[in-house]
């Protein structure tokens, strides 16, 4: 069974699967459109630093996926690694480097960071015109006030792909689980600017499973594989699972799985996303669109046409 295929449930009815990467696909090409836009008005391509500190495996294999996706949308990527004993000092003063470099437009700092060093100080020092993650305190209050500003990629990703399936997402109910900085706590505030009634949830709310229920759209992303159950799903309702847990199987291999019973939701829920192919990919197709927008911001040129109607702030 492959993620394209609809897949028949006991009743007939189809649990349709919301491609995320086709969906990733059609951004990437619309950020592309505009880096070229770009790069033809201001004579240099739009340029993401990403600074990765440590040798965590898996953040390994997400800065190359960065890296090789914002050079295929034709834009500069700069890569900064540095040992997992960098200090603070050492980073922050990287980070003031690349906020005063003219041709840099977009820096990411490669979460978790290794023990020692402080996430939130880091983050916190770079300059907001070029925060593609959307997790400065600017940003996060540009997000509050409703003010133009980047918005944090994943939960952008999953406003875009729940649109793509519901269309107009005018009055539904969103359950978020979780209330995560990265991603929880941005998406309850960016359903409700598009103009749903939104629940925000997390490990001591009261009866998970009855307000999960009540979702027209649910949001898993509390990080625990499995989570929501076949009961936890009203049917009809769609889930966006934002969950990517590496799991062992049996044979000792390892598997990426979500924070939804996925098997037992297809037979339930009208739309679902995969994991992988879901929600991941959309995290990096909205930090390629998000450097678009800061590159054309910070040289004061209208957002590109083609990266405008993305959804993302
Ligand atoms: N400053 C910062 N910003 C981030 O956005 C950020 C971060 N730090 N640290 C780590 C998390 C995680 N993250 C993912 C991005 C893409 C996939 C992705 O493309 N996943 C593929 C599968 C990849 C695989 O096979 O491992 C998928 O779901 O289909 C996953 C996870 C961004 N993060
Ligand atoms: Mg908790």
């Amino acid at each position: 069974m492959t993620v394209q295929d609809p897949i028949l449930r006991p009743s007939g009815r189809r649990a349709v699967l919301i491609d995320g990467k086709a969906a990733a696909e059609g951004l990437d090409q619309a950020a592309r459109a505009g880096a070229l836009e770009l790069t033809q008005t201001l004579g240099r391509p739009p340029c993401l630093a990403v600074v990765l500190a440590g040798e965590d495996p898996a953040s390994q294999v997400y800065v190359r996926n960065k890296v090789r996706r914002t050079e295929s949308a034709g834009m500069i990527s700069v890569e900064h690694r540095l040992p997992a004993s960098v200090s603070q000092d050492e980073l922050l003063a990287l980070i003031g480097r690349l906020n005063i470099d003219p041709v840099v437009d977009g820096i990411l700092v490669q979460l978790p960071l290794p023990a020692g060093l402080d996430a939130q100080t880091v983050v916190q020092a770079i300059d907001p015109a070029k925060d593609v993650d959307g997790l400065t305190a600017a940003s996060a209050g540009a997000l509050v006030l409703g003010a133009p500003g980047l918005r944090p990629c994943t939960p952008a990703g999953c406003v875009y792909l729940a649109r793509q399936a519901l269309g107009d997402l005018t009055g539904r109910h969103v359950v978020v689980i979780g209330r995560s900085i990265l991603v929880g706590k941005p998406a309850a505030l960016l359903f409700l600017d598009a103009d749903c009634t939104v629940s925000l949830a997390h490990s001591r709310t009261r009866d998970l499973p009855a307000l999960a229920r009540q979702a027209d759209i649910l949001i898993a992303a509390a990080g625990r594989p499995g989570m929501v159950k076949a009961d936890w799903i009203r049917p009809g309702a769609t889930v966006i699972d934002v969950g990517i847990n590496r799991v062992a199987r049996p044979d000792g291999s390892s598997a990426l799985t979500g924070d939804a019973d996925y098997e037992a939701a297809l037979d339930i829920a009208d739309f679902i996303t995969p994991v992988p192919g879901g929600v991941g990919p959309m995290t990096i197709a909205m930090l390629l669109i998000n450097t678009v927008r800061a590159c054309a911001r910070r040289a004061g040129l209208a957002i590109p046409a083609s990266v405008a109607g993305t959804g993302a702030g």
